[in-house]
């Protein structure tokens, strides 16, 4: 089992607000890990770590490392447009550019190395079977993405994703916002898409943690309290605090 992330020792501090407190972790290469706990624990804020999302928030201090396939990405030397790359993202709220379905996708790849046309068509059909929305929208490529379902739109979000070809997926809360159905759908593509990436997950919903996730972390205040493979986390926690968390006893 080879490690995409190894957290050492991770702190962030927002101003004088000590948010994450000496979090270790092993996030391994081609897996679902589901990052749950009570609301204000420090899920997104953990999440947000992983491709320096914080960095732009001006209070956001950091200390300790968190090394992507070997190398710090908090080092000086660190590309962060190029992490960002590598370690996409996808957020609760479908966001789509207001533009059309292909440009949504080619978005991306345009920006970063400006293919040709064949090429680009190849990346955007790729992307969009990646996501499993080709079969709905091979016929609609230059409709407005915002016509599409919310699901639809989700799935648009994660082929956006896809299309600058990351190593590591992070989904913040991403089916939140969604019905059953198309949540359903979104979890199935997961189990397809932990083939070829890393899949790093917040989600409010033990269930879904459970039916999706191979590794659960459960976060309080800050700090990780447990990280297992996540039917040994859901059937025989270690900690009573989790313990408490997963029965319902808070949170
Ligand atoms: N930009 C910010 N500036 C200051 N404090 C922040 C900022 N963002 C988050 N926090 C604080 O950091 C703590 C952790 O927040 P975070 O959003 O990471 O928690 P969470 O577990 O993801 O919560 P939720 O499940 O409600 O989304 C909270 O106390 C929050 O108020």
């Amino acid at each position: 089992m080879t490690t995409k992330f190894e957290v050492n020792e991770l702190q962030l501090h927002y101003g004088e607000f000590h948010a994450l407190k000496q979090i270790s972790l092993s996030i391994p290469e081609r897996s679902v890990n589901a990052l749950i706990g009570p609301s204000g624990c420090g899920k997104s804020t953990f999440l947000r770590t992983l491709n320096r999302m914080n960095d732009m928030i001006s209070s956001v201090r950091v200390d300790g490392e968190i090394k992507l396939s070997g190398t710090n990405i908090y080092d000086t030397g660190m590309d962060v447009e190029e992490l960002r790359k590598r370690v996409g993202m996808v957020f609760q709220q479908p966001n789509p550019f207001p533009k059309s379905i292909y440009e949504n996708v080619a978005f991306g790849p345009r920006l970063h190395r400006k293919p040709g046309r064949k090429e680009l068509d190849e990346i955007v059909e790729k992307s969009l079977r990646g996501a499993s929305l080709w079969d709905e929208v091979k016929d609609d490529l230059h409709k407005s993405a915002l016509g599409l379902s919310g699901g639809q739109q989700q799935r648009l979000c994660i082929a956006r994703a896809l299309a600058v070809n990351p190593e590591v997926l992070l989904m913040d809360e991403s089916t939140s916002a969604l019905d059953p159905i198309s949540t359903l759908k979104i979890e199935e593509l997961i189990q397809e898409l932990k083939k070829d990436y890393t899949i790093v997950m917040v989600t409010h919903n033990m269930h879904q943690a459970a039916r999706v996730s191979d590794y659960t972390t459960f976060f309080l205040n800050g700090e990780v309290i447990e990280s297992s493979p996540t039917e040994k986390l859901f059937s025989t926690p270690v900690d009573h605090r989790t313990e408490q968390y997963i029965t319902g006893r808070f949170g």
